[in-house]
């Protein structure tokens, strides 16, 4: 396949996870059957924690969110203060997750319990991060040449600690200088990336954002972000109008940076 040149002025990577660093089956298939089997051992052993309280918190507001713009049924719309049963608020709450997930949203307050809950399957080293093999040497040799390297995922910036902190290539979190989720905005939405370049302190045409999703590729676009689409195995496929609108790359190494050789 041919190179993918990344334009002059892009000095700055802006990297998905699920399907473009990481195969979405690590995703699927690990991640989230994890949260599936545990939420609610998990939210009975710290129901009574600050950080689960929080979580509890944000999942009650979003699911008000939802009511108001007749996103949920009733069943996943929560009100825990009409609950003196622990047991049933609890219930609650682990339906909400369930729905959510089903749904595959990408909610801050989904995300952020998430988040919470993988760190003890990463740090008792259960589940390690997996990273598709060209990431590493790839952005290594980014760093080499001066590029930055940021994240962008809809996973909290601590579940994205946790999968490269405890990955299967190591501990690999030096590669990256910083990280982005969805307190910054949706992924689908242009707004966010032009946050994000304000935030780095770059102009948007300076990132070149790498993603498996043309809705994502779609809205940094918007946002004067360069992009490429990257395509894995189970990826969802492209259209052909997607495959001729969009550089495509089926590794990191297919791409051809400004005066490297
Ligand atoms: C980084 S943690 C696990 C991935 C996750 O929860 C998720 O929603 C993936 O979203 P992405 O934006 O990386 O495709
Ligand atoms: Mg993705």
């Amino acid at each position: 396949m041919a190179k993918v040149a990344v334009p002059g002025n892009g000095n700055v990577f802006l990297l998905d996870i699920e399907g473009t660093t990481t195969p979405i089956t690590f995703v699927k298939d690990v991640l989230f059957p994890y949260i599936k089997d545990n939420v609610q051992e998990y939210l009975s052993a710290h129901w009574e924690e600050d950080e689960c309280k929080q979580d509890v918190h944000l999942l009650k507001k979003q699911a008000d969110d939802d009511s108001k713009h007749h996103r949920s049924g009733p069943v996943h719309s929560f009100d825990q203060t009409v609950h003196t049963d622990e047991e049933k608020a609890i219930q609650e709450v682990v339906d909400n997750v369930l729905w959510q997930m089903a749904e595959d949203r990408k909610t801050t307050a989904l995300k952020q319990l998430q988040g919470h809950m993988w760190r003890a399957a990463y740090t008792t080293g259960k589940i390690r991060g997996e990273v598709y093999e060209d990431v590493v040497p790839a952005i290594r040799k980014w760093r080499r040449l001066g590029m930055k390297v940021y994240i962008y995922s809809s996973g909290s910036v601590e579940a994205q600690k946790l999968l490269f902190g405890y990955s299967t290539e190591g501990n690999v979190l030096e590669l990256f200088d910083g990280h982005f989720d969805t307190n910054i905005g949706a992924k689908v939405e242009s707004k966010s990336y032009q946050r994000i370049a304000e935030s780095i302190g770059c102009s948007a045409d300076n990132i070149m954002f790498l993603t498996d999703l043309t809705r994502e590729a779609k809205a940094a676009e918007e946002a004067g972000v360069k992009v490429a689409v990257v395509v894995r195995p189970g990826n969802a496929e492209l259209t052909e109008e997607e495959k001729s609108h969009y550089k495509l790359i089926t590794s990191f190494s297919e791409l051809a940076l400004p005066g490297s050789a």
